[in-house]
């Protein structure tokens, strides 16, 4: 007799796709990983061969030995942050839905998207629903976690697009600032930091920015908070062209010069720490804002694996299941 059943949630594995970070904090870990991720078209939208001799002869020998020394910084007893934190997320996520399986995969480097789809068919997998680990939809990100899902052709698919705007995921985030709040005190200013993009990938119409934005609006409202409480900023500038703005290190320390002395900052663009939060955030934009006169500078972390953070992706997760 044939299967007639509708897909039921025992055939369908969940997938949380975040960015990937290398295997290790040396120079050739680090630069195996940045050219896989700085050759995505999506990425770097320059002409392969400009970018390649470019990105292989001058950027990659000097930014490797660099990023893999602020990588070492942060590295954890059992791997990357990035890693250490996606993959406890994945098993909380698992231990709310007992009835599917759970995974995690990188879009660069291990486990990679492909060959996790691949070893979910094998396994008898007939479908999978891909929740790419960014709140906000970017062609940068989303896209291309969607372009290694469509090429890899191994499970029917289901891609999450965002859910920077997802109630539970909105309540998570604040309730972490809240709790943030109670615990160690209040600042004076909330910064919200986002990974940046090169403001030409907005003008061509990429969503990021007005997602990132809604995102915040919704959590200072849920918060409670006025218009001069908090702002809204990006991070992570890469290459010489004009990112998004106003970029948070400038905020800080113009914030600092005309006398806020306590700010707080948090990350919500992120699911689960890494580089950019670990490094870029709390320590050297700490630094920052601390010389050019700043007193307190609280960073709160991401959602990471908190049972909150779990709890909304598996709602968001078992919805796109049964849809
Ligand atoms: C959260 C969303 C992210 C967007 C949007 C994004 C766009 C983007 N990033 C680069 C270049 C780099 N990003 C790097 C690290 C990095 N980026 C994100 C997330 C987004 N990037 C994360 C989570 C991380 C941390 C990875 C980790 O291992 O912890 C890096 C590597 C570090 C470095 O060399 O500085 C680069 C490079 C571009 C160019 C871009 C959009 C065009
Ligand atoms: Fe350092
Ligand atoms: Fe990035």
């Amino acid at each position: 007799m044939s299967d007639v059943r509708p897909p039921s949630a025992a055939d369908t594995a969940i997938v949380l796709v975040n960015l990937g970070t290398p295997d290790a904090p040396t120079p050739v870990a680090v630069r195996r990983y940045l050219s896989q991720f700085l050759m995505d078209p999506r990425v770097v939208q320059i002409p392969r061969v400009m970018w390649w001799p470019l990105l292989h002869f001058v950027i990659l020998p000097l930014r490797s030995r660099r990023v893999a020394h602020k990588y070492a910084e942060i590295w954890m007893a059992d791997g990357s942050p990035l890693a250490v934190f996606t993959r406890r997320l994945a098993a909380a996520v698992q231990a709310r839905l007992p009835e599917s399986r759970v995974v995690h995969a990188m879009r660069y480097g291990q486990p990679a998207v492909d060959e996790v789809l691949a070893a979910l068919q094998r396994d008898g997998v007939k479908r999978a629903v891909v929740l790419p680990l960014y709140p906000q939809y970017s062609t940068t990100t989303t896209a291309s976690v969607d372009d290694a899902v469509r090429q890899s052709g191994a499970l029917p698919a289901h891609v999450i697009r965002e859910y920077h705007l997802d109630a539970g995921w909105l309540q998570a985030a604040a309730d972490s600032i809240q709790a943030h709040w109670d615990a160690n005190g209040r600042g004076d200013r909330l910064v919200f930091s986002f990974h940046g993009l090169p403001q030409r990938v907005v003008d061509n119409g990429d969503p990021y920015a007005v997602q990132c934005a809604a995102s915040v609006a919704a959590i200072a409202g849920l918060l409670g908070l006025h218009e001069n409480d908090y702002v809204l900023t990006f991070q992570s500038r890469f290459g010489k062209e004009r990112w998004l703005e106003p970029a948070t290190i400038t905020t800080l320390e113009s914030l600092a010069r005309s006398g806020v002395r306590r700010v707080d900052v948090v990350c919500p663009g992120f699911a689960v720490d890494c580089l950019e939060t670990l490094e870029e955030i709390a320590q050297t934009n700490a630094d920052a804002f601390r010389a050019a006169g700043g007193q307190r500078f609280q960073y709160i972390p991401c959602l990471n694996d908190a049972p909150a953070h779990a709890d909304a992706l598996a709602v968001l997760a078992s919805k796109a299941l049964r849809a």
